[in-house]
């Protein structure tokens, strides 16, 4: 059932924030905790127990909590089928996966949360963005959700065989073991516990953080299964947003905005309500004309903008291995089968296996190389995972999976389809980029310099006598659907053959009140997971707006 929740009789709000992912809700909280009226768009359908959700499995009855609650969960959310699954990842997107739900992709992620260092702020953003302007916002975002090494309520860590296996090996070579989010900018050869979101054993988040405490204001309003087809706009002036339902009895009309309306709606979405309010480019805005007709804003109207290009995820690059430490555990059993011990001391005092995400990634690892082009990130998780059955003794297996990330060179564009799809046209393509191979591959050389010293261990992939480069070249390279930087931010206005949609204040160039609070304004990829920072992000971004509107 819908959520609309609306004060009798408001036709109008001072903002409306469109998307409900870690930026759209943060964005949201902070602007109605000014006293202004918000409205919050979503498109997608309630997830946690905490909003009326209700897909779990039969052991969660009575629980008050749904698949989306429980960290063990998490990969069962978008690899169970049934009746929901399809209903969860964006249906518009061709090419990557975003989630289409009320929490956006924070709903369905695997929970990792880490701090920015220093120079994901200060080598890309604008000034007004630099790390001594953000250390205040990141305090303030990481007080209220500071996230755990240690989900189990017991302080206990479980099935961690192998990670420890791991951990020894990392020692060995004298990487150091830190506690990532103490002290974000050791990030050289190092390793940490995986940091979660999580708080009281359950998934938590910025939705249920944030959108809590907007939600407990009379000033706030939310809106699910209702999508903004775009924006209404005189000239550069937005007035509203014109909303369809996404299921029959969701909200459907014109709503103004009195102040400003801000896009969060990811990196696809927010692209997408661009084109389809005239603003992109021409070729663009062309196609989404040919399929709307008159519901577009007439041409002469039109903003040109780089809407689309610049578009990031991090490439990963697995090493496969097999130890006989390793012990699996059956999370994909867990919604039909679950063990009756393991549920019991979860549901009794959220402690055991349960409590622990599902992947149960550990240890998070980071190295920084010093790129031909600057700094060159590298992270690392590691996973035991029995799917890459190479040996034919799957439950002996971990992967290690590689992510480039900061100074990753590749970029590509997302465009609009005829059917209004949102299109990754161009692949982020590492095997365009020398730079990201190199780095590929150095990454490749010093895990496998580590792993080769570990008694027992066999590296199962890449194979011993295939370099890491040629590996780099040869294998395939996933998508790990961390999709940002779309609608770049930069002082290089994008009208003027610039590269950047929005300005220092997130504002869209060529627009009165237009902002945009979501991934898809990071000019480059962070270095670690991005969904911290994205909530950082939300919270700047709303500081700015109320500063501008003062
Ligand atoms: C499977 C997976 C695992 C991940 N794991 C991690 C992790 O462990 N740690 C981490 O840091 N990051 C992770 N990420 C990435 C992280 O979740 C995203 O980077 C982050 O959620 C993006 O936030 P956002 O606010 O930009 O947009 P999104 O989270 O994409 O939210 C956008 C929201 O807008 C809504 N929307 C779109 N269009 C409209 C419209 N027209 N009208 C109304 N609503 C609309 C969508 O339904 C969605 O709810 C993962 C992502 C995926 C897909």
């Amino acid at each position: 059932k819908p959520i609309q929740r609306r004060a009798a009789g408001d036709s109008s709000f001072d903002y409306i924030v469109v998307g409900s992912g870690p930026g759209g809700v943060t964005v949201a909280d902070k602007l109605s905790e000014s006293g202004a009226s918000v409205l919050l768009v979503e498109r997608g359908q309630a997830t946690t127990g905490q909003w009326g959700g209700n897909n779990k499995p039969q052991w969660l009855d009575n629980s008050g909590m749904t698949v989306y609650d429980v960290p063990a969960l998490d990969d069962q959310i978008w690899t169970k089928g049934g009746d929901f699954t399809n209903d969860i990842f964006c249906d518009d997107i061709v090419g990557g996966i975003s989630g289409c739900v009320l929490g956006g992709s924070g709903a369905i992620n695997s929970g990792l949360w880490w701090k920015p260092t220093s120079w994901d702020w200060d080598t890309m953003f604008p000034e007004k963005w630099n790390s001594t302007n953000m250390a205040n916002v990141t305090d303030r975002v990481f007080s209220r959700l500071p996230g755990t090494e240690v989900p189990s309520q017991d302080g206990q860590l479980y099935y961690q065989q192998g990670a420890d296996m791991l951990e020894g090996a990392l020692d060995a070579a004298n990487w150091t073991l830190v506690s990532a989010n103490e002290v974000p900018n050791q990030k050289d050869r190092v390793y940490s516990n995986t940091t979660y979101m999580f708080q009281n054993g359950e998934r938590s988040g910025p939705m249920s953080v944030y959108l809590g405490s907007a939600y407990s204001r009379p000033n706030f309003s939310l809106y699910t299964n209702a999508i903004v087809e775009r924006v209404i706009r005189e000239g550069s002036k937005i007035t509203g947003v014109e909303i369809s339902n996404t299921a029959d009895d969701g909200f459907r009309g014109t709503v103004k905005a009195n102040k400003a309306v801000v896009l969060a709606a990811g990196a696809f979405g927010t692209p997408k309500v661009l084109f389809r309010s005239g603003i992109g480019p021409r070729d663009q805005l062309e196609t989404v004309r040919n399929t709307e007709g008159s519901k577009m804003i007439g041409e002469d109207q039109w903003i040109d903008l780089p809407v689309g290009h610049n578009l990031m995820d991090n490439i990963n690059t697995d090493i496969v291995i097999s130890h006989p430490d390793v012990v699996y555990y059956d999370f994909a059993g867990l919604w039909d089968h679950p063990n009756q011990g393991d549920v019991d001391s979860y549901l009794n005092g959220r402690t055991g296996m349960l409590a622990q995400s599902a992947s149960n990634l550990n240890p998070m690892i980071w190295e920084m190389l010093n790129g031909t082009d600057g700094l060159q990130g590298l992270q690392w998780t590691a996973r035991v995972d029995t799917s890459l059955d190479i040996n034919n003794d799957a439950k002996h297996n971990m992967v290690l999976a590689q992510y480039i990330t900061i100074g990753q060179a590749a970029r590509g564009r997302t465009t609009i389809t005829p059917d209004l799809k949102m299109n990754v046209s161009t692949g982020v393509d590492v095997m365009q980029h020398e730079s990201d191979q190199v780095a590929i591959a150095q990454g490749l050389d010093d895990m496998r310099n580590i792993l080769k010293n570990v008694p027992g261990l066999e590296i199962l992939s890449p194979a011993a006598d295939v370099s890491s480069l040629n590996y780099v070249k040869s294998t395939t390279h996933l998508y790990v659907n961390h999709w940002l930087g779309s609608c770049k931010m930069g002082n290089d206005d994008g009208r003027d053959n610039g590269t950047s949609v929005v300005d220092a204040d997130s504002k869209v160039y060529g627009t009165d009140n237009l902002f945009i609070a979501d991934g898809s304004i990071f000019p480059g990829q962070t270095t670690s997971n991005p969904q911290a920072a994205i909530t950082i992000v939300g919270e700047r971004v709303a500081e700015l707006i109320l500063a501008l509107n003062q």
